[in-house]
């Protein structure tokens, strides 16, 4: 196994004495080359998870583990891409692209060539010379992606990384994940509230319970041979996950609304896009 969680917890100081509790017994391995999803009620930790797998902040108790070596600290090895693109807005989407090589003492011209193949793999060579605001949206998403693959990541942690797009442009940025991945073999884990985002994408799925954060299952995407999932495996798939993440929701509901607690089972409902939960 590639990357291993065994028994991860994490805590939070909130008051002098009071700890919050956030994740409890995380325990989960993933192949290298691995696709994998994340899915839980909002507040389940998910995010919490990614830092701690990308060493940007410490487990309480249990282990993370890389092809056997412990993570203590952030390393180029992780590389995290947040929902927000994150660009400078000073600089041009190469020099943006380029910026993390420079850091690591990385000659300018190398990284200037590496940061152009990587600008070819997204599709954005003729804006090399573009100011962050000149690009949409989409546009700014796929050279955050640029900006994280340059590093030649192991594992590319990506936490929503969609969630703030609109429809069309998560569905091609879909589509040029799935190719990206498919040609450098990066180990992906994809925190994502949409289900049908997660199953269009990863091999794995697995479904956070509320908080503390638990693991409550997992589901491998049954693919054809030629990695496609027909659309009756997708549906049947994400109807147990969503299955799977009611009853947490339901806590999460009861939680938050108390008296104005009007859940009925079976009563969620995913929106058109298979968005559900990030409200909650
Ligand atoms: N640095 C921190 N200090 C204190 N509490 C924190 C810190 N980071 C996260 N938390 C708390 O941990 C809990 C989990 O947060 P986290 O962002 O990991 O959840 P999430 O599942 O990613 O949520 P969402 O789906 O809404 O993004 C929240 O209650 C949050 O307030």
């Amino acid at each position: 196994m590639y990357l291993t969680l065994k028994g991860v917890e994490k805590s939070f100081q909130h008051n002098t004495n009071d700890k919050l509790k956030v994740l409890d017994d995380i325990s989960f391995d993933i192949e290298k080359g691995q696709f994998v999803s994340i899915v839980g009620p909002s507040g389940c930790g998910k995010s919490t998870l990614l830092y701690l797998i990308s060493g940007l902040d410490k487990a309480t108790k249990g282990k993370i583990e890389v092809a056997g070596e412990p993570v203590n600290n952030p390393g180029p090895d992780r590389v995290v891409v947040f929902q927000e693109d994150g660009l400078f807005p000073w600089a041009t989407v190469l020099d943006n692209v380029m910026y993390g090589l420079l850091l690591k003492k990385t000659p300018k011209k190398e990284a200037e060539q590496k940061a152009k193949e990587m600008l070819k793999l997204v599709h954005l060579s003729n804006y090399a010379g573009a100011y962050p605001h000149q690009l949409s949206g989409g546009m700014k998403h796929r050279v955050s992606i640029a900006r994280a693959l340059v590093m030649d990541p192991d594992i590319l942690l990506m936490d929503e990384p969609f969630a703030a797009l609109d429809e069309q442009t998560r569905m091609t940025l879909h589509h040029e994940l799935l190719e990206i991945w498919r040609r450098t073999k990066v180990t992906v884990l994809f925190v994502t509230h949409n289900i049908r985002e997660a199953v269009l994408l990863s091999q794995k799925v697995i479904v956070m319970g509320t908080r503390p954060g638990k693991i409550k299952t997992a589901f491998t995407v049954q693919t054809t041979q030629d990695g496609v999932t027909p659309d009756s495996i997708t549906l049947d798939l994400e109807q147990k996950i969503l299955a799977a993440l009611e009853e947490e929701m339901e806590k999460v509901l009861r939680e938050e609304l108390g008296d104005d607690y009007s859940f009925k089972t079976g009563s969620v409902h995913r929106d058109s896009s298979g968005d559900m939960g990030s409200g909650i």
